[in-house]
């Protein structure tokens, strides 16, 4: 575990503020790739929506980039955006390509770490070396590391090449969903490592309890809805489902999110079950990755790094959610 300063490795835990209170990196590198090359939201243009152009950087184990993963799968980009994945342990060199411990290596370049794609895009690069990362193999640079932009960017710039209609983001909903990733990030996504990271009992508890408030509001708001945000399955259900998928495996031990676990939410568990059986979205959950990744890699949590053999989870197990009317994915046109 460690960062880039000046372009140079340096192995370092992450730093609490203060009060103990864990505090994540803003994403660097905010471009967007679009149909045409035209700029995005932020950032440069000149990332056109190309096959075969760009390459994504993920971690099996971590739940930003896997959105990426769902994404790129339910939107039809396999064949035009290939992946290469890193080793499930982050250590002093961060993350790495060793294929010993799950990785693909590095299919571009062969790098063995994962900071040298960022020196590669600027030699002097200063800050912490994120999955995922969008990178661009026509101008050699990272287009992005931030996922829910990268998910906005697999949603609809490659539409024309992929002829996929499938809009997880659709313009009428977007105010809703909007709201739903504004409180599920920063109480749930977020407060799960707050509450993991925290080196205060302060900073934990109420990292803790911003976990469980959420997950109370989510429990009752599915008991009514079949997706978040009503009939339909959008983004804020991709987002909140890595982090779900994750939960009774990992954050409930490791992170200390322990006053329930998801399965004891009947609608959230039933919610998670769906969402884990839409087609495609299996074959994206890896849970060797997972578990060895969070509970090998974190020694200041986890010295040891002795990986629990449990909880048994089936996931398969059929869901109730079909009493809720649903529509599935919203089409464009
Ligand atoms: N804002 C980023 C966050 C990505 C992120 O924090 N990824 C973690 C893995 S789960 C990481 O690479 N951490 C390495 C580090 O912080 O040094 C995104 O959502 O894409």
């Amino acid at each position: 575990m460690g960062l880039l300063v000046d372009g140079h490795w340096q192995d370092k835990w992450y730093e609490s503020s203060k009060d103990g209170a864990f505090q994540r990196e803003q994403a660097q590198r905010r471009h967007w790739v679009t149909a045409d090359g035209h700029p995005g939201p932020s950032g440069e243009g000149g990332f056109a929506a190309e096959a075969g152009r760009y390459h994504l950087y993920v971690s099996l184990a971590c739940p930003w980039a896997h959105r990426t993963l769902i994404l790129r799968k339910l939107k039809g980009l396999e064949k035009l955006i290939d992946v290469s994945v890193v080793s499930w342990l982050m250590l002093e060199n961060g993350w790495t390509f060793d294929k010993a411990q799950g990785s693909t290596g590095d299919k571009l370049d062969h790098f063995d770490f994962m900071h040298q794609r960022y020196t590669a895009d600027t030699p002097d690069y200063t800050g912490r070396v994120t999955v995922p990362v969008l990178w661009d193999k026509q101008l050699k640079r990272i287009v992005s590391n931030e996922s829910a932009e990268i998910i906005r960017m697999f949603n609809s710039a490659f539409d024309n090449l992929t002829g996929n209609d499938l809009d997880f983001y659709p313009a009428p909903l977007r105010g809703e969903i909007d709201a739903l990733n504004e409180r599920i990030y920063p109480a749930v996504n977020n407060g799960v490592y707050r509450a993991g990271f925290a080196t205060s009992q302060q900073a934990y508890e109420a990292a803790f309890d911003e976990v469980f408030a959420e997950l109370d509001h989510l429990e009752q708001l599915l008991g009514a809805n079949r997706y978040l945000s009503g009939e339909f399955l959008t983004e804020a259900d991709v987002r909140l489902f890595t982090t779900m998928i994750r939960f009774d495996a990992v954050y409930h031990g490791h992170f200390k999110c322990n006053l329930r676990r998801i399965a004891d939410y009947p609608n959230l568990s039933n919610w998670l079950r769906e969402l884990y059986q839409w087609p495609g979205i299996a074959e994206t959950v890896d849970f060797q990755h997972i578990k060895h990744h969070y509970y090998g890699s974190h020694k200041t949590i986890n010295p040891t790094g002795v990986v629990p053999k449990g909880p048994a989870q089936d996931f398969s197990v059929a869901h109730d959610r079909a009493r809720l009317s649903g529509k599935g994915v919203w089409r464009r046109g």
